[in-house]
């Protein structure tokens, strides 16, 4: 028979994304509204080991929905990778009476979650990540934010470009993945998309291809680079060196991460937040949401976490064939 739940917690976990509040204020009223206890457990896993947890009232969720950043704070922590951080995490959600969970993070928290429901808890994961590289799902909750945030700041790098007539090496957030620069170098008609899935570039080729454009008249040259390959600066230096065209490099770093979150942010993450939820009031336990063919679906945890995702190599072509 399903465990009956009476009390659920919610945490967010990893790099924290805009719409996690908004995820956060549907599981606490969804939760409220189904006669549920619902507890707020701050700062990621290591709150939960540090057993900072609180009661959260559908007023202590006002006025979240717009902003950016995570009311319960955010953390990543060392300690819930071991056996022994894990059982103190679930051990510590039973003596709070928790009898069922939801995490919303990456994919680094779902193992967590997904460590918990092996351990007795009722876990449900919820996809909150920037880098929009949960393979389960179509979409995650502040890729759409931090893309538009990226987009306009590289809108700007671009004017001055233009006018001085240089190269620019933008970097954008994704340490491993590169969807931020792929929808970036498509929506900002690059001429170059640098990804960390494709471990390394060829420089001699940029190098070759800037001269080329140049002789076709361009008046920049747009280089998006993931941070996973980085090194924005020195490449900047190298260029300019090779080619004789002037070359800048803009980080834009973590305000990719923050700010209000846009219309969809809020609506996926509503959806989202609430449907994980009614999967624990179902009695779910290791499962995560997901966003697939345009259908609100849930994912075994242990299946979702060993699905693939890879950059489509299609829209590679394509965002370098509309760079002619
Ligand atoms: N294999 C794992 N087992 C248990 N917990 C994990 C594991 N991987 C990550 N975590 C927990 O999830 C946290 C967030 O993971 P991280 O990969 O940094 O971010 P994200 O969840 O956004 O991908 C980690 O700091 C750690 O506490
Ligand atoms: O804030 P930090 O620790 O510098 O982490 C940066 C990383 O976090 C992210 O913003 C989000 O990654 P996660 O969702 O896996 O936490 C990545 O794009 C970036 O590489
Ligand atoms: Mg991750």
């Amino acid at each position: 028979m399903a465990k009956v739940i009476r009390t659920i917690g919610v945490l967010t976990s990893g790099g924290d994304a805009p719409g996690m509040n908004a995820a956060i204020r549907a599981v606490v009223r969804t939760g409220l509204g189904k006669g549920l206890r619902v507890r707020g457990i701050r700062k990621g896993y290591q709150g939960l080991l540090d057993e900072e947890i609180i009661d959260l009232s559908a007023r202590d969720v006002s006025d979240t929905i717009q902003r950016g950043g995570t009311i319960l704070q955010t953390a990543r922590c060392e300690e819930m990778r071991t056996e022994e951080g894990q059982q103190k995490a679930a051990a510590i959600l039973k003596k709070y009476g928790v009898d069922g969970l939801v995490v919303i993070g990456g994919d680094g928290s779902f193992a967590g979650a997904q460590a918990l429901a092996n351990l007795g808890i009722n876990t449900i994961g919820v996809p909150g990540t920037i880098d929009l590289d949960i393979a389960c799902t179509e979409y995650t909750i502040g890729f759409d934010t931090a893309v538009n945030t990226a987009m306009e700041a590289i809108d700007k790098v671009r004017d001055t470009s233009t006018s001085h007539e240089r190269c620019s090496i933008i970097e954008v957030m994704g340490r491993d993945a590169g969807y931020l620069a792929l929808w970036c170098g498509i929506a900002n008609g690059a001429e170059r998309i640098l990804l960390p899935e494709e471990h390394g570039y060829d420089e001699s080729a940029i190098v070759a291809d800037i001269q080329e454009c140049r002789k076709r008249g361009k008046k920049n040259y747009i280089i998006i680079n993931a941070e996973g390959i980085g090194g924005s600066i020195e490449m900047a230096e190298r260029i300019e060196e090779a080619t004789g065209m002037e070359t800048r490099a803009t980080i834009i770093g973590h305000m990719q991460r923050g700010g209000s979150p846009t219309c969809k942010d809020r609506v996926y993450a509503s959806i989202m937040g609430a449907m994980a939820v009614n999967l624990l009031i179902e009695g779910k336990t290791n499962r995560v949401v997901g966003y697939k063919h345009g259908q609100y679906v849930d994912f075994d945890i242990n299946e979702a976490l060993g699905m693939q995702k890879g950059i489509p190599a299609y829209q590679q072509e394509i965002a370098k064939e509309l760079a002619l």
